[in-house]
């Protein structure tokens, strides 16, 4: 570790003399939400723990929520959620897809800021491996004294970008020399991001053999209680909404916001994801594209909850064609986005 007294006095490239580190380099950290290591019962259980264990994700009274998380959902939930990942395992590298997305991300953009030599680029999961502190352990010995820790969530909700804020502080407070430190911040209307999203909507419809009456930004949900207690989520998951219908133009108008991914029995942002499927086709709307703007990557809650359930639930209730439009992921607009937000708050330590 980079924990010497010299703190930073130390030459740029390291001292050959003292075989002391190197200094003077910029960590990028790129950090998602975190996934389990297989699909089993007990890699299952263990990464739901540490997960529904953290007080920023379920805001219950620990001495009320341990008996339910232990008795119940802990007993309950980690089979039922096998199954889902089990449907969209990469089994080329027996990882989720979430993982190999995040990798990806970080090798393209560590490219595009290849001609960086003071950059170096890495990744991380909130939960599970590979855990934020041995990464930023792993930055600092490769000389990083600043650090730009990038939660990859456009819009801010406390149960995802400030737990991983929270866990680089948690980091930090156990380092003799801390780095500095910067948070890239939510980028809800942020115009690259905006066009992106646009460019792959319209380049999704354009390659389809049908025209969709009903377009669906699905985010993820959130307790309605969160909201009242102060978190802008919903406000810029809105807000993302609004810049994506103005940047599509006349097509905007068929752009329908919705909430996906209950998780327990109290209410969560609505309307909901799979009743808008039911009633979408209830109402007599045969086809439908649907997008997922608040992944930064395709995951279990895109993939397996809207590719395969949404689409079951459209289509059982008279819906006829379902189309899903992937995230952006490690695509060139994906990867624009994330260079652009990198370069935008690296500014003044690296111009
Ligand atoms: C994109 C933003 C996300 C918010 C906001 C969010 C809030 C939130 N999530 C749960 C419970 C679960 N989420 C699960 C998976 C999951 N959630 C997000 C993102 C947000 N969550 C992602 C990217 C993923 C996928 C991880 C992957 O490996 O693919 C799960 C686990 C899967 C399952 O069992 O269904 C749970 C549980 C709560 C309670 C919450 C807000 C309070
Ligand atoms: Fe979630
Ligand atoms: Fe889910």
């Amino acid at each position: 570790m980079n924990e010497s007294p010299r703190g930073d006095v130390f030459a740029k490239t390291g001292d050959e003399t003292t075989g002391a580190p190197p200094y003077g380099k910029i960590g990028v950290l790129l950090v998602n939400l975190g996934t389990p290591d297989d699909t089993d019962y007990w890699s299952m259980r263990r990464y739901l723990k540490e997960f529904l264990s953290d007080r920023r994700v379920i805001e219950i009274n620990p001495v009320l929520w341990w008996p339910i998380l232990n008795g119940i959902v802990l007993t309950t939930r980690p089979s039922k959620s096998g199954v889902a990942y089990r449907s969209i395992w990469n089994e080329e590298r027996d990882e989720s897809p979430l993982r190999t997305i995040t990798r990806a991300q970080s090798e393209k953009v560590a490219d595009k800021l290849g001609h960086r030599e003071d950059i170096i680029v890495d990744w991380a999961m909130r939960y599970g491996t590979p855990t934020i502190a041995s990464r930023i352990d792993g930055l600092t010995k490769r000389g990083c004294n600043r650090l730009l820790v990038f939660p990859l969530y456009p819009q801010y909700a406390a149960a995802t970008t400030a737990t991983v804020n929270d866990t680089v502080f948690d980091k930090l407070k156990t380092m003799r020399v801390q780095p500095a430190l910067r948070t890239v911040p939510p980028y809800p209307k942020d115009p690259v991001y905006i066009q992106a999203l646009a460019d792959s909507i319209t380049s999704h419809l354009a390659d389809l053999d049908f025209e969709p009456e009903v377009i669906v930004a699905s985010y993820h949900g959130l307790p309605k209680a969160y909201i009242e207690k102060g978190d802008p989520y919903q406000c810029q998951c809105m807000d993302t909404s609004d810049a994506l219908r103005e940047a599509l133009g006349p097509l905007g108008r068929k752009l329908k916001t919705t909430f996906q991914s209950r998780f327990g029995r109290a209410e969560w942002l609505q309307p909901y994801t799979d009743k808008t499927m039911e009633a979408l086709a209830r109402d007599g709307v045969k086809r439908i594209a649907i997008l997922t703007p608040g992944f930064v990557a395709d995951c279990v809650e895109t993939l397996e909850e809207i590719a395969g359930e949404a689409k079951e639930i459209f289509l059982e209730h008279g819906g006829e064609r379902f189309s899903f439009i992937p995230c952006l992921n490690d695509s060139d607009g994906g990867i624009r986005v994330l260079v652009h937000l990198i370069e935008q708050e690296l500014k003044g330590w690296a111009d």
